[in-house]
């Protein structure tokens, strides 16, 4: 469930018709709405009522400070995969008792920060960094929280590129060696084994590979046991898909992911964690976009965005798609043309949508791109001198800019030229 809806042919986010923010704000624009963001995060932690659970919104998915300050209101945490991240979420608000460090490449200065912070916990994925986690810790006086994350290699039916379970993908300790590495973490000077960890990938539509991954992770857990190594909590990751496209299948009810955890780790008596992204944040956005042209090419007609690849990636990365919807409604009666939809950017990859059947929309006019809340302004970048577009809150009736856009003046302000390479001509 989303709130952005048409009302008398506009189409609004929440109370606030989006064609009054472009008059505001320029465009484009990133849009969320706070109360979708709730009740995303609301059915998400009432589906594990009852359960002890720390639930980490993914900031790769949407890092901006409004967005983490409003979960973190709700109760949520933070998982991060950078010292940025981890800076960011604690001045947006997120406890750091609630944070949990993610990623392969944690460098030494990375694990101070986090260490110094006294984060939740750390997810070591590698011997070599677990190694790493011991020195740091040992040299300043500190026992590291640590979750080992395994690689169960269980393959999601999900976009090559962001499928993390299987072997040959760099996350993660293969559990085949994994009671090995547990068995000399818990030998390790300033290591404190406190779980395990797992993520297999995002936007996973099917239940199952969730399934398959965490009974290998209750058999680890069971073995470590057996061990004499006790876990006292597992990471579930995150990973649960969104419908993009109307044909898309509906998102696992997190109700029956929820159950599956609980059926899986239930008897165990763990404490978990839950990292999701995507699902929480993904239909509480929009970008925001003007059409600049519209161009009859000889084969085809193509409708020239203000925004680009570099605002909104997911199109040109992973051949995504996003619904493009007209801010002003379209006549019901309108005829349908296949159109390609393009951004400004000097590459034929800044492209949104090829022969997308779509009403009359002209020059002037503003398409919605729905769907866009969740890595969307994160990984967007300044190619082409673009930059970064403003990110809009809304709530109710009120919309405030949560994120300005920088003058060019600032960007280049940040670069300089040294004395000693400026030549005279
Ligand atoms: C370690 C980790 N946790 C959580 C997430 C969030 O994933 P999603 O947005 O699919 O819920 C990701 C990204 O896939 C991740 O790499
Ligand atoms: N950036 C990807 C998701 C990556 C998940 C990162 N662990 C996407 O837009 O679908």
């Amino acid at each position: 469930m989303d709130y952005f809806s048409y009302r008398n042919g506009q189409l609004h986010a929440e109370d606030v018709a989006l064609a009054a923010i472009a008059e505001a704000v320029g465009t484009p624009f990133y849009v969320y709405s706070a109360a979708t963001l709730e009740r995303h995060f609301r059915v998400f932690s009432d589906a594990f009522a009852g359960q002890p659970i720390t639930l980490c919104f993914a900031t790769k998915t949407n890092g901006n400070k409004a967005v983490l300050a409003l979960l973190a209101g709700l109760g949520a945490g933070a998982d991060v995969v950078s010292q940025g991240e981890m800076e960011h979420a604690l001045a947006a608000g997120v406890p750091a008792g609630r944070i949990v460090f993610s990623g392969v490449a944690k460098t030494k200065a990375e694990m101070a920060a986090a260490l110094e912070a006294g984060i939740f916990q750390i997810n070591v994925e590698s011997e070599p960094e677990l190694e790493a986690l011991s020195e740091v810790a040992q040299a300043l006086g500190k026992t590291a929280p640590v979750a080992l994350r395994i690689n169960p290699d269980v393959a999601a039916a999900t976009h090559d590129k962001i499928a993390t379970g299987r072997k040959e993908n760099k996350f993660g300790i293969d559990w085949t060696v994994a009671p090995a590495i547990f068995a000399k973490a818990a030998g390790l000077p300033g290591i404190a084994v406190k779980g395990v960890a797992v993520h297999i990938g995002s936007q996973i539509l099917d239940l199952d590979p969730f399934r398959r991954a965490f009974e290998r992770l209750r058999e680890l857990v069971l073995a470590l046991r057996a061990d004499g190594i006790a876990l006292e909590r597992v990471d579930l990751g995150g990973g649960l898909g969104i419908p993009y496209h109307r044909d898309d299948p509906a998102s696992p009810p997190p109700a029956e992911y929820a159950a599956l955890a609980r059926r899986i780790f239930g008897d165990l008596g763990v404490h978990l964690v839950a990292e999701p992204g995507r699902l929480i944040a993904g239909n509480a956005g929009m970008l925001v976009s003007r059409v600049v042209y519209r161009k009859q090419g000889e084969t085809r007609t193509f409708l020239i965005l203000d925004a680009g690849f570099n605002d909104l990636i997911r199109p040109a990365m992973y051949d995504a798609f996003h619904d493009i919807l007209p801010v002003t409604a379209a006549a019901e009666n309108a005829v349908l043309t296949p159109v390609d939809v393009v951004g400004p950017i000097c590459e034929s990859g800044d492209i949104f949508a090829r022969q997308r059947p779509l009403p009359p929309i002209a020059a002037g006019d503003l398409v919605a791109f729905a769907t866009a809340g969740a890595y969307g302004a994160s990984m967007s970048s300044t190619y082409n001198g673009r930059p970064l577009v403003p990110e809009v809150m809304v709530s109710g009736d009120r919309f405030a800019v949560v994120r300005r856009r920088p003058s060019v003046a600032e960007m280049t302000a940040l670069e300089s030229v040294p004395p000693w390479l400026a030549k005279q001509a």
